[in-house]
């Protein structure tokens, strides 16, 4: 038996009209009565009259119902943000801000990117199927050809040697028609039959084809089609699939940037995954690598990497060489080589937004190198608003100095105390610094946030494997140094103090700024990956600029977060 199937068939239909040329057949087909009667009998149901109802409605419509995007609830966020940052908004711009910011529009938003990406297809059982042994059901497709790729990938069969459907990109041309899936064996190319072909036969083919290209297809034993999934990821490496040299096509591939957001579409294939970045227009998915096989790649090239000896000056150093420690305060009592003791293989996390809660505002960590001005910055930003912006007064076990006031510049404990908080694990950062321990609470700091104030840290970066946590939710800003030149520039003309001398008597040193950017450059390496914004310390004022916008966005916007923290 031969199906024909078109894609886009409006015609009417008339189950009337049908009925009666069943009625006629029946006269002359010599065949079983059960299998008329069962055709009449659905011919006339109620259900299959309401299907058709509701198609002949559909089809009668002038308009064709084709999505244009699939990332509206995007636009409606940028529409948001466009608004927010107008200084005076306009009484119909302050109207749509409300009417965006509603949970039934962005329902409504969401629903139809859900529907405009084709995740809705509920899993059906699969129908059984009689089919004489001797007779094959084949189906006959037909594309048309355009710029656009035809969105699928063939390969051999390795045991047939037949040329089957290996993938099908989501969203692309081959996906949009519903009738060609993976696993399906290609007989026929515009009535060229393609046995013993290769699939660089095949290709040529396609490419000298023009108009509508006619496909004879041998459906897949099992008709397993795709569903989207929902996972959106954040990458954690750059992407270019032109370089790639073991990507199956491509031209398939998905090309991407550190930090993109990307919707996951299917991780059928252990090696490669489907996916499409979030906010593109283009409905099309791309191959990327998938978790498994980028952490395999990294490794690797880490591997290579310390056998030519490129990373050795990120190898922790013996102790016998680290240099004896300038830092002023806390010196923070993990060491360097903790870093590489708990590094982990950053290759994609899953995320999800995270809306703003209001009156629980996320704490905003200021991170960086000792001495780049993370404290300047947060003493600005706690001036703007006494009232909004708080920071816990940190726990010291050294004794009160004349003019220190318990509670206001540290809380004075005993030195057991501060040991049983730490060894309890309710310090968010400890250390020692000339025989006296100091630490930040993490009691302190969860009963600021849940008082409703936003909560301003500038921990040491090796904090942040206990801070970036669902509890505390928090929005870390990665405060960069400039170049060496505009350091020394910028310090020097504002008379910077060193916060490398214990006195702040004197203006930072040459070796001070490069071990500034040493640092900075060691953190990157293995923190990157948790920043949510990066800001580079040049010019003070730009640089307190950006932070407050920083801050703002997380207080109106929704952000991507890790997906556990929304669950
Ligand atoms: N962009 C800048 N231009 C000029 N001077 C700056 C800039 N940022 C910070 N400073 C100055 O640099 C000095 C050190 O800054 P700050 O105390 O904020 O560093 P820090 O990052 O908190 O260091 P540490 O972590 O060691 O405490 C201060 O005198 C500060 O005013």
């Amino acid at each position: 038996m031969t199906a024909v199937m078109a894609a886009g068939d409006s015609g009417s239909l008339s189950l009337g009209g049908l009925l009666s040329s069943l009625e006629k057949a029946r006269l002359h087909i010599d065949s079983d009565e059960d299998d008329f009667g069962f055709l009449a009998e659905l011919l006339k149901s109620r259900e299959l009259q309401a299907l058709v109802h509701v198609h002949n409605k559909i089809s009668r419509t002038k308009k064709v119902c084709q999505p244009l995007l699939s990332n509206a609830e995007d636009i409606g966020i940028s529409i948001m943000r466009e608004i927010h940052y107008r200084t005076i908004p306009s009484s119909d711009a302050i109207e749509l801000f409300a009417i965006l910011q509603s949970p039934h529009l962005q329902g409504v938003l969401q629903a139809h990117d859900s529907i405009a990406a084709k995740d809705f297809v509920p899993h059906l059982p699969e129908i059984p199927v009689e089919v004489d042994e001797d007779e094959e059901t084949v189906k006959i497709v037909q594309l048309v050809k355009s710029n656009e790729p035809m969105g699928a990938t063939i390969k051999q069969d390795d045991n047939t040697g037949a040329i089957v459907i290996a993938r099908i990109m989501h969203g692309g041309a081959a996906d949009r028609s519903g009738l060609i899936h993976v696993g399906d064996e290609v007989q026929e190319v515009n009535n060229l039959n393609v046995l013993g072909k290769t699939p660089g036969d095949v290709l040529k083919i396609l490419m000298q084809a023009e108009g509508t290209i006619t496909f004879k297809l041998l459906p897949a034993g099992s008709s397993a089609y795709l569903r989207e999934s929902k996972v959106r990821v954040r990458a954690y490496f750059d992407y270019n699939p032109k370089e790639d040299k073991h990507i199956p096509c491509k031209e398939a591939g998905l090309p991407f940037k550190k930090k993109d957001i990307l919707h996951i579409v299917t991780q059928d294939d252990p090696y490669w995954w489907q996916a499409r970045r979030e906010g593109d227009r283009n409905m099309r998915a791309g191959l990327i690598p998938s978790r498994q096989l980028q952490e395999k790649r990294i490794l690797a090239q880490r591997q290579d990497q310390t056998a030519n000896g490129q990373i050795a000056g990120m190898r922790p150093k013996s102790p016998g060489c680290r240099p004896s420690p300038k830092v002023k305060k806390i010196i923070y009592d993990a060491s360097e080589s903790e870093d590489f003791d708990r590094e982990e293989v950053a290759t994609y996390e899953e995320v999800a937004r995270l809306y703003p809660r209001p009156g629980l505002p996320r704490p905003i960590v200021l991170v960086g190198p000792p001495g780049v001005g993370r404290n300047e910055l947060k003493r600005r930003l706690m001036a703007l608003d006494v009232d909004k912006f708080r920071t816990p007064v940190p726990m010291t076990s050294r004794p009160r100095r004349p003019g220190e006031v318990n509670n206001r510049d540290y809380q004075f404990v005993s030195r057991d105390e501060l040991e049983e908080e730490a060894s309890a694990g309710t310090l968010v950062e400890h250390g020692e610094y000339k025989g006296h321990l100091y630490g930040t609470s993490s009691v302190t700091l969860k009963s600021m946030i849940n008082a409703g104030y936003v909560v301003v840290i500038t921990p040491h970066y090796q904090a942040l494997k206990y801070l970036r946590t669902a509890e505390f939710k928090p929005y870390v800003i990665y405060v960069k140094p400039p170049t060496l030149a505009v350091l020394k520039e910028t310090r020097m003309a504002a008379h910077a103090r060193s916060t490398f001398d214990e006195n702040n008597s004197r203006g930072f040193t040459e070796d001070e700024f490069r071990d500034m950017l040493k640092a900075a450059a060691r953190i990157e390496f293995h923190y990157s990956h948790w920043f949510d914004e990066v800001i580079v310390n040049d010019e003070l004022s730009s640089a307190f600029e950006l932070m407050v916008s920083g801050v703002n966005k997380v207080e109106t916007e929704p952000l991507w977060v890790p997906a556990s923290w929304v669950q």
